[in-house]
């Protein structure tokens, strides 16, 4: 597994040849091993811009590289090795137990319809520790909790050994120990992650870069502390947004007025 370099050329997306953008062109840079948070209102384009990255929408003009590699020039078997996605709704047989969703994950690995190996097994297992669901493999999918579901769905990816992992609020549903489990996870995982995500102190503390959007458009791209200015979180949202340094962590940290 290597991290991936990312790079948006001015990719943008609406429904149909004719209809208004829904995403106008973004551009940007992401370097391997970086952790990008997308941020923005609802309805900014988040979700847009992250099905770009997975190849599940193709641009309408412009393009999305992989280490330099337009990702629909590649196999869709290639891309599926190289990016992974947890998204907060995904289709899942819930009869299925934890085990043997996370083993789906390898999938993309395997030549045909081939049994899992060793290798495989033991990444399975080694993901199902990180991820705190080691109790639960033999469990239904559909017996757990939100939480529970949403640390599946990050182990399957895990397994994948993606080069770029996308993240729909990842720490959505989970308690407070939990989110910080998959912060700390993002932060230490040996490949490239772009995540959507609400929460802006989160965003400022676990991202390198953030880009800020606001109905479809770019706002701004760039470090948490140039992108996240009171300013520009006002605009993009709609409110009186002001950041203060807490002390004695000397974390900043954001309140909000409407
Ligand atoms: N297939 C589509 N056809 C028409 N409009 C669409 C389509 N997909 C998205 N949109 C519209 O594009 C805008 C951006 O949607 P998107 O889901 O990317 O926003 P988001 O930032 O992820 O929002 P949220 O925070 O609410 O999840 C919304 O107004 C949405 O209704």
């Amino acid at each position: 597994m290597r991290a991936a370099e990312l790079h948006i050329d001015e990719a943008c997306w609406s429904p149909s040849r004719h209809a208004a953008p829904v995403l106008h062109p973004v551009q940007l840079r992401l370097a391997a091993g970086s952790v990008l948070g997308v941020v923005g209102a609802n309805g900014a384009g988040k979700s847009t811009l992250l099905r770009l990255i997975y190849r599940y929408y193709r641009p309408r003009s412009g393009r999305v590289a992989i280490d330099g590699v337009d990702i629909w020039s590649m196999p869709a078997r290639i891309a599926a090795r190289n990016v992974a996605v947890v998204l907060q709704e995904q289709a899942v047989d819930f009869a299925f137990t934890v085990r043997s969703i996370v083993d789906l994950g390898r999938t993309p690995h395997r030549p045909g319809f081939s049994f899992s190996t060793p290798r495989d097994r033991d990444i399975v297992e080694s993901a199902l520790e990180r991820l705190d669901i080691a109790h639960l493999a033999a469990r239904r999918f559909g017996s757990l909790s939100g939480g529970e579901r949403q640390r599946v769905m990050v182990a399957r990816a895990l397994v994948q050994e993606p080069a770029l992992l996308v993240l729909d609020e990842p720490t959505n549903h989970l308690d407070i120990r939990h989110q910080l489990e998959i912060i700390n996870l993002i932060r230490d995982l040996d490949m490239t992650v772009v995540a959507s995500l609400h929460d802006l102190n989160m965003a400022a503390l676990v991202c390198d870069d953030i880009l800020l959007l606001s109905k479809g458009k770019t706002v701004g791209v760039g470090p948490p502390d140039r992108v996240l200015a009171d300013d520009m979180v006002s605009l993009a949202f709609g409110i009186r947004a002001r950041r203060e340094r807490l002390m004695p962590s000397n974390i900043d940290h954001f309140t909000y007025q409407l």
